[in-house]
């Protein structure tokens, strides 16, 4: 109910309406088997007849048409709620900052989008199975009651003991459904493995085995063995129900046979009613699986923590143009490992950039300079320290803004296929074929209406077409993460002697991160990263003095 309520919020009017739609056709349905009741009465003592089937012919068209309507009414807010929640879970990941995204890892996120999304779906797509059964076990039981006092109290006892039992076996089904939807997480990784990893598998029969043997199969394993248990339980559950209808209808004989409770047409009224009611109770019963991995996938979504939903994604930041200083004073920047210890630390970092600016960092494997370029794009949160830009503090208020006045291409970059300039638009295909030929692109890749005909292309390729899309923003300060590593030699050079000068005399302040020490000459300044701290290489000294600064 409270996953209900909760997906509800826009549309909750409607969806009263079209409960108090489906109670009337419950109501009607109760109504029909009452007069079928009273129908079978007056032919045992011979009545005129052709009123009454005419009254029963409108009755069932009524009916038919109140049923279709409410049933309609539900599914089709079913699919705005399954709609808003897609867009919803969407914006609030594009909201979510990149570290907590990283901390979640692609397969826990897929798993959400895909899995608990389609959960979440279904459980919806059950709601006319849901609302039309107890709107028809409510009236049911009034008409029940209004037959027979006793046969109704008879009937509550045996009731109260049958959902008992029932909702224990839903309990037990649903502890096993939430073992199975955080395997879901698991079964992801190896999914994730599987197309990832695709040419190491090929290449090797011994790691496709093991792979298989020791990671995909029992994860798949355990899933088939818990999904099985919790739906033995709800087949179960759903037997037990179905027979408790009918023992019902045995105690009510009973009563009569043995104890002449009731008069035969009451009994006849209520085995009616009951097996009746048995329909629109297997249909309930049978969307209780979904309702409970709706409830368990919601509050898998709810675990994620995402970021609120807000109207940050749309709005127009006014761009700095003449910032001329950006000051990091002792930022810091903790990872955390698995067991929440503190991982791999960097900074403090004491830097001052000045608009312009080319600079180069240099470090080994692992020293922090990736960290060290998200935390200055923004993009992680220092723990420690401030930044200052263009005689601001960066804090939560204006973070959008401080990141907007940046491109990167990192190392792990994606490529959109549509190219979009600063302000977001389609950008002059003048300059696009400008930048290509810049690029060496102009015989790989065509541009139609800034769509890129192709992004399979080699890995060179495609970091020049990442540099284009930098290009095109034409953002103030361009962070570029071992951009040259993968071209070729007379590329790179081309990239440090022609491109990198040219961003920089059109006023761009360049940071590059790199390796190649023959080209250290060209930039203002180099900063060697080591373990996490940041120390200036001073040009002046070719012994290579490292001067912290
Ligand atoms: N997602 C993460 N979770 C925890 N620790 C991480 C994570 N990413 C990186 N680290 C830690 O941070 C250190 C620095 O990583 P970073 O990617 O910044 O290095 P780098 O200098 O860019 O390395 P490379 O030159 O190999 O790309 C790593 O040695 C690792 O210990």
């Amino acid at each position: 109910m409270k996953l209900i309520f909760s997906l509800l919020k826009n549309s909750r009017l409607k969806f009263f309406f079209a409960i108090f739609l489906s109670a009337l056709s419950a109501v009607t349905g109760v109504a029909v088997i009452a007069f079928i009741n009273d129908v079978i009465g007056k032919l045992s003592v011979g009545e005129e007849l052709s009123f009454s089937i005419l009254t029963f012919l409108l009755l069932i068209l009524f009916l038919f048409f109140l049923t279709f309507f409410s049933q309609s009414l539900i599914t089709a807010l079913g699919h705005k709620v399954v709609y808003e929640l897609r867009l919803s879970i969407s914006r609030r990941l594009m909201n979510t900052s990149v570290e907590r995204i990283d901390q979640l890892g692609q397969p826990v996120i897929m798993a959400t989008l895909t899995n608990d999304i389609a959960a979440i779906s279904k459980a919806f797509n059950s709601l006319p199975f849901v609302v039309f059964g107890i709107s028809v076990i409510f009236c049911s039981y009034g008409y029940l009651l209004w037959l027979s006092i006793p046969f109704f109290i008879a009937t509550m006892i045996m009731s109260a003991f049958s959902i008992w039992i029932g909702r224990k076996l839903m309990i037990i089904s649903r502890g096993y459904k939430k073992r199975v939807r955080d395997n879901d997480d698991s079964l992801y990784e190896n999914y994730q493995a599987m197309l990832q990893g695709r040419n190491e598998l090929k290449l090797s029969q011994e790691r496709n085995t093991f792979f298989y043997q020791e990671h995909l199969e029992p994860t798949a394993e355990y899933t088939r063995k818990l999904d099985t248990k919790a739906d033995r339980m709800i087949v179960l559950n759903g037997s037990w129900i179905n027979t408790s209808v009918l023992l019902v209808i045995a105690v009510v004989v009973l009563m009569h046979v043995q104890f002449s409770i009731g008069t035969i047409e009451q009994v006849t009224g209520y085995v009616l009613a009951v097996l009746f009611l048995r329909s629109p109770m297997a249909g309930f019963v049978g969307s209780l699986p979904s309702l409970i991995q709706g409830a368990i996938a919601f509050s898998k979504v709810k675990t994620l923590a995402l970021a609120e939903e807000d109207e940050h994604q749309t709005k127009q930041f006014s761009i700095a143009e003449n910032w001329q200083v950006l000051n990091l004073k002792g930022v810091e920047y903790d990872y955390t490992t698995q067991n929440d210890d503190i991982g791999f630390s960097v900074g403090p970092i004491d830097l001052t950039i000045n608009q312009g600016e080319l600079i180069f960092w240099v470090g080994g494997n692992g020293c922090g300079k990736s960290t060290c370029a998200r935390l200055l794009a923004g993009l992680y949160q220092a723990h420690r320290g401030t930044i200052e830009f263009s005689g601001e503090m960066i804090n939560q208020d204006n973070l959008g803004w401080y990141r907007n006045h940046f491109s990167v291409v990192f190392a792990d970059f994606y490529l959109f296929k549509n190219l979009i300039n600063e302000e977001g638009k389609i950008p002059d295909t003048k300059l696009v074929t400008h930048y290509l030929d810049k690029l060496a692109l102009n015989n790989k890749v065509t541009v139609k209406e800034g769509l890129l005909n192709t992004t399979e292309l080699s890995q060179g390729q495609r970091k020049r077409l990442a540099l284009l899309l930098a290009y095109l923003e034409n953002r103030s300060i361009i962070i570029l993460d071992e951009w040259a590593a993968d071209q070729d030699p007379a590329f790179r050079r081309t990239f440090y002697t022609e491109l990198l000068p040219e961003l920089q005399a059109r006023g761009k302040t360049i940071i590059a991160i790199t390796h190649d020490d023959h080209y250290f000459h060209l930039a203002d300044k180099v900063y060697r990263i080591d373990a996490g701290k940041i120390f200036q290489i001073n040009k002046q000294n070719q012994q290579s003095t490292w001067k912290s600064t």
